[in-house]
């Protein structure tokens, strides 16, 4: 689904953060959006996700946002899992208040979880499971409810290198064909992951690792 951004402007009382901004991001297309700390980037994704009041205008597959919707999910650093259910389970209770019924939830939710990586991990409860895999619950949560767009604000960041490079590739793959804006301070993660990667505060479309380096360190 494509997602359109027109003459954004998001301000938190007095101080706008982000100002006549606009981005197009074509159905299936992965976007990185970097820039320095503060220059709005998950200002960005929260007017995306219908959280913020925003003036402008933002569609996803041609309908106007105006607050949440399941149809764009947001991912964070903090997996947000609940830690009395299993991986399992955790998956499932967004289908379950979606009223998928029991067994389809399952099927999905099991299937999903396959595609993680976690196949035999389903009943392992948040606290049995490393931050890599409790990221891919996530991820499996995520994708489960089958959202238009995918909305992405540094789920890595607290990773070690070797869990994120892994997690980076499974996001490549799972992620192929699903229109997605991912939020990373990590130039090399730009780079790798974006088929474009916006550069926000400066309003520069950049590929090459050097440009954008300094860019973000303007
Ligand atoms: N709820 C809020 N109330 C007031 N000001 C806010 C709020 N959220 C963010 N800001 C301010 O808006 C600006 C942009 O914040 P935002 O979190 O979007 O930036 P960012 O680019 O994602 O930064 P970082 O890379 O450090 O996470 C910052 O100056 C921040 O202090």
């Amino acid at each position: 689904m494509s997602l359109h951004v027109r003459s954004l402007t998001v301000g938190y009382g007095r101080s706008t953060v982000l100002s006549d901004f606009s981005l197009d991001v074509g159905p299936g297309e992965f976007v990185v959006v970097a820039g320095p700390s503060g220059c709005g980037k998950s200002t960005l994704l929260r007017a995306v996700a219908g959280l913020v009041p925003f003036a402008g205008s933002i569609t996803v597959a041609g309908q106007a946002v105006r607050g949440p919707s399941r149809d764009r999910a947001l991912v964070f650093q903090d997996d947000g899992l609940l830690p009395w259910r299993t991986a399992v389970r955790n998956v499932e209770l967004p289908l379950a208040l979606q009223g998928v019924p029991r067994t389809q939830r399952r099927a999905r939710a099991l299937e999903w979880l396959g595609r993680v990586g976690l196949t035999g991990f389903e009943d392992y409860l948040p606290r049995e499971l490393s931050g890599g895999m409790r990221q891919r619950v996530q991820l499996a949560r995520t994708l489960a409810q089958q959202p238009s767009v995918v909305l992405m604000d540094e789920p890595f960041g607290a990773l070690d290198a070797q869990t994120r490079a892994s997690m980076q590739d499974l996001v490549t793959e799972v992620l192929d064909g699903t229109t997605t804006l991912f939020v990373t301070h990590d130039v090399d993660e730009a780079v790798l992951l974006g088929d474009r990667v916006v550069v926000l505060g400066t309003g520069e479309v950049e590929r090459r690792r050097d440009a954008i380096l300094a860019a973000v360190k303007a």
